[in-house]
């Protein structure tokens, strides 16, 4: 639910955070708003001499942040956002800006000027709302602002200091300490925003919303003003802020392209639980579903900023938040694009990225990097017992994924740790860890990727070209036919599930099914969600015996037994009694002839009223995730992903109808379908 009605007018747009702090995540998502967050690599690096007050620093920072974003996802991420935002929290101290400290000392140097003495908190926030214009390039319309907080520090001891210095919580903090932590410890009085110390103010951000949305609807309205550096609107605030001209660039818009046409349904990040809040749409059957393929790829255009632009200096504004630069693009017409060049070269640097992420992942450099964090490449060489020169560019490659971060360390070392991606996702033990995920990628989908020519002319899996041996039967003679490659698949399986489990569990309302069948279910990951979900539902897990028997290696240490395990073949044994089978990532390892089989066989088992639920990657023509991921189906099985109208037709052949569909945002779609 979400509270905010400002907020809540972002719903449906694809809203992304330019930030790795996890308190700015938890602080936006606990307000209900479903977003995305896409780390800024921009280094926080400006001359902070060329700045006449400090929260023009942070604006600035933020500026830059928020920009780099929104410029790099049409290119990396082949999709436009609606909304970015970026922030930076800085220390404001007897005219110095502290930043977060790079090493124990620096840490003891800015507690010690803080002791006994009040400071300002500062952060600045830039929302970028980025338009395709009618020449379809991006307008990007920038709001900023700053807030201010006092915070007043109690006389500390050296004692006190080196006991919270070592406790490592200041290292990735503004001023070297966390007010919400350990570090409220040391804060004898706070005058303003406490979520501004934090490293958001939420209700400013809010105001602001309020502002443009209400004041001048500029927001959502397709009045872009057109390009011209001397055409800015400013927009009521409740703030004056005068930004220095001298420090004032006009962002570099270097990049630009074809927008994808923004599509219902976005990816987000954020606390989604109640089916209400997901959009869900029905499916027509053999329906015009024409707007389903419609989409216009990310074509990188090159284009120089308007040169007139680029001496834009900000203009003197009336008594209003000074906002809003209309960044127009102009599009060259001669030579190689620039941009085209670059998108070329990600796409081709593409698979660089993934070897980098999978053989950083199997030398255990992000769980050596979360038990000791601040190590240099030589130190991170020992323990892999790996050479100094292939960590070195191994680990830079990793900063450059924003998988870790860098810093330069007193003693001039460069030191690495973890970035919030990795600690959220490649930890062997974090609860969303998708480690196995990666291994089985590494170790089974790579290998059948490099015949990928071969799948594509024979139209066939890859199984005995890559492994040497023949596949007839997909599952027992390739996945499940030696114990540890059975392990590794599961244990991919069993990280999907855990990753998507609550969101697929979540989509529908599913109270009214008291008893589910989780055909293919593997570890129970999703059938322990839908129990979670679901107190008065049972489910019961059906697989092979191969699997049945390794299934405990995955089950939770606290569960309730509403989750059973039974082993058979499903296309071949009596299917369980229940009032909803579930399918999760099953159909699309077989062909359509395949499907219909268990098609049939769930519906002669279906009672009026009876359910399935399908969880899938669904292709779009937008998502480049669902296309890639039908090639893996190519590779890997004798299936392929689907579209909503597919399933659609395929279902309503067995006696299923009123389909609807909700895309949860990550990887897996939900789709339910009734027994007529
Ligand atoms: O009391 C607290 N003060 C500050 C923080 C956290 O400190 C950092 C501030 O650094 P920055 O604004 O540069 O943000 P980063 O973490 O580097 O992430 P970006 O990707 O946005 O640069 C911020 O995380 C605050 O939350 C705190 O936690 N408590």
């Amino acid at each position: 639910m979400v509270l905010n009605p400002v907020i809540s007018k972002l719903a449906g747009k694809l809203v992304v955070l330019a930030s790795a702090s996890p308190r700015r995540m938890e602080i936006l998502r606990n307000t209900g708003l479903r977003f995305e967050v896409v780390p800024s690599w921009f280094k926080e690096t400006l001359d902070k001499e060329k700045f006449k007050a400090p929260y023009e620093y942070a604006v600035e920072t933020a500026k830059h942040k928020a920009l780099e974003v929104a410029k790099r996802m049409p290119l990396n991420h082949l999709k436009t956002p609606d909304v970015v935002i970026g922030a930076d929290t800085i220390v404001a101290v007897d005219g110095t800006i502290l930043e977060k400290p790079v090493d124990k000392n620096d840490a003891y140097r800015m507690l010690s000027r803080l002791s006994g003495k009040e400071h300002s908190v500062y952060t600045g926030v830039v929302i970028v709302l980025c338009h395709e214009n009618e020449n379809k390039s991006v307008d990007y319309r920038l709001i900023d602002f700053y807030e201010e907080t006092k915070v007043k520090f109690a006389d500390l001891s050296e004692s006190m200091l080196w006991e919270y210095i070592d406790s490592g919580e200041p290292m990735d903090k503004a001023g070297g300490y966390g007010i919400q932590a350990l570090g409220g410890m040391l804060v004898e009085r706070v005058h303003g925003d406490f979520l501004n110390v934090v490293g958001f103010p939420l209700n400013h951000f809010c105001k602001q919303l309020d502002i443009v949305f209400n004041t001048s609807g500029l927001l959502l309205s397709q009045e872009i003003l057109a390009h011209s550096e001397t055409n800015v609107s400013s927009l009521a605030s409740s703030r004056i802020q005068q930004p220095n001209p001298a420090a004032m660039t006009s962002p570099d818009t270097s990049a630009k392209s074809d927008l994808l046409k923004a599509s219902c349904f976005h990816q987000t990040h954020g606390s989604q639980t109640s089916p209400s809040a997901s959009p869900v749409h029905k499916v027509k059957k053999n329906g015009d579903n024409s707007k389903e393929d419609e989409h216009t790829w990310p074509l990188g255009n090159s284009c120089s900023t308007n040169p007139a632009a680029e001496n834009t200096t900000a203009p003197s504004l009336s008594s209003r938040e000074q906002l809003t630069e209309v960044i127009g693009t102009q599009r060259e017409d001669n030579g190689p694009q620039k941009d085209d060049l670059q998108r070329i070269i990600e796409l081709m640097d593409g698979f660089k990225a993934s070897k980098a992420l999978f053989t950083a992942s199997r030398l255990g450099v992000f769980d050596l990097l979360q038990s000791r964090p601040e190590l240099d490449a030589a130190q991170v060489a020992q323990e892999i017992k790996a050479s100094v020169k292939g960590t070195q560019c191994l680990l830079d490659a990793c900063v450059s994924l924003g998988l870790l971060r860098s810093r330069e360390s007193s003693c001039q070392k460069r030191v690495y740790m973890n970035a919030a991606l990795a600690q959220g996702f490649l930890l062997s033990d974090a609860p969303h860890s998708l480690g196995g995920y990666i291994q089985h990628c590494d170790q089974t989908v790579w290998p059948l990727f490099t015949h990928l020519e071969c799948a594509v002319r024979d139209g066939t899996h890859q199984h005995e070209k890559a492994f040497g041996k023949k596949a007839n039967d997909l599952f027992q003679d390739t996945l499940y036919n030696n114990q540890d490659i059975k392990l590794r698949f599961m244990s991919a399986m069993h990280s999907i599930a855990k990753v998507t489990g609550r969101a697929v569990a979540t989509a529908f309302d599913l109270s009214r099914f008291k008893t589910a069948c989780d055909l293919g279910g593997c570890t129970g990951a999703l059938a322990h969600e839908l129990t979670k979900a679901h107190p008065e539902m049972r489910v019961t897990v059906f697989d092979l015996p191969t699997v049945v028997e390794m299934s405990g290696r995955f089950s939770p240490q606290h569960s309730e037994n509403r989750v059973s395990f039974l082993a058979g073949d499903f296309f071949e044994d009596e299917l369980p009694k229940a009032d909803l089978y579930i399918l999760a990532r099953i159909l699309h390892d077989w062909p359509d002839e395949k499907v219909h089989v268990l098609l049939r066989r769930i519906a002669d088992s279906c009672t009026s009223g009876s359910a399935v639920l399908i969880a899938e990657t669904m292709l779009d023509g937008r998502k480049p995730h669902a296309a890639l991921q039908s090639l893996n189906m190519l590779v890997q099985t004798e299936g392929m992903e689907r579209r909503e109208r597919q399933f659609a037709d395929l279902l309503c052949q067995h006696g299923f109808g009123d389909v609807q569909v909700v895309h949860t945002g990550n990887f897996l779609d939900a789709l339910i379908a009734f027994k007529m």
